[in-house]
């Protein structure tokens, strides 16, 4: 079961005119940027958790960036960054395993051998399911990026007992895709006018039910903002 979730207000992102907060004086911060979908595995997994209180979250301005973050924050220059015990650690797929064994809150990662491999294999194969994707872009994109959907919808049929990948059970598996998938409906919807769901009925399912936890709702991504960074980014000339 998910902490319980409260209804939170996220500073105004910080920019190249900001001051920095009062680095390392105990508080744990969260370096994310709004519309990063790296960053917004760690903040699922912060908000499932229920830690609000013990994690600030720190939105940053990537297009304006403050100087004081690559010097004295995070010299990878990059979110997310967790601030924390004196240190500054990145990487999200490291960070989300990190709060999940670091503090308190329900666990994201099962006890059982088996799910707990079949969860690592999932998150060790992101990296390749977001290459196919992306790649698929600049050729036949729905036809590149169909074995990658279907990876997802036969990982998806493993476990009987659930929509998640690990069953009932949602996980740092599910926390790992779906800021991308997220990212892919909307694109191939509005820019290929493909779903992706169609024929992938447990795709569909695992969309549908995510979209219910309340830990996820508020890092949703601005669709709109969204079509225009891919537009520019993916396929302007
Ligand atoms: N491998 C990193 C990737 C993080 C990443 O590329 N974040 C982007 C924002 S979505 C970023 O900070 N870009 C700034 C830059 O590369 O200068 C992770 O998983 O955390």
């Amino acid at each position: 079961m998910a902490a319980a979730t409260v209804n939170e207000h996220l500073p105004t992102p910080l920019d190249a005119t900001s001051e920095p907060p009062p680095l390392f004086d105990g508080t744990t911060r969260l370096y994310i940027c709004l519309s990063c979908p790296f960053a917004q595995r760690t903040w699922i997994t912060r908000n499932y958790k229920g830690l609000y209180d013990k994690i600030k979250v720190v939105p940053i301005n990537l297009q304006s960036r403050p100087a004081w973050y690559k010097e004295r924050v995070y010299p990878e220059n990059k979110v997310p960054s967790l601030e924390h015990n004196g240190k500054v650690i990145g990487e999200s797929l490291d960070l989300i395993k990190y709060i999940d064994s670091n503090f308190e809150g329900p666990s994201l990662l099962p006890n059982d051998h088996a799910k707990k491999q079949f969860a690592e294999d999932l998150i060790a194969y992101t990296d390749t399911f977001n290459k196919t994707v992306y790649t698929s872009f600049k050729g036949d994109t729905v036809k590149e990026a169909g074995p990658a959907f279907d990876h997802l919808e036969n990982a998806l049929s493993k476990f009987e007992d659930g929509p998640f990948f690990l069953g009932h059970e949602f996980s740092l598996a599910d926390v790992a895709y779906i800021p991308f998938v997220e990212r892919f409906q909307i694109v191939f919807s509005v820019l290929w006018n493909y779903d992706i769901t169609a024929g992938r009925p447990k795709l569909a399912k695992w969309i549908e039910v995510v979209n219910k936890i309340d830990a996820y709702k508020p890092t949703k991504t601005d669709p709109k903002e969204l079509v225009e960074h891919y537009k520019a980014r993916f396929l302007a000339q």
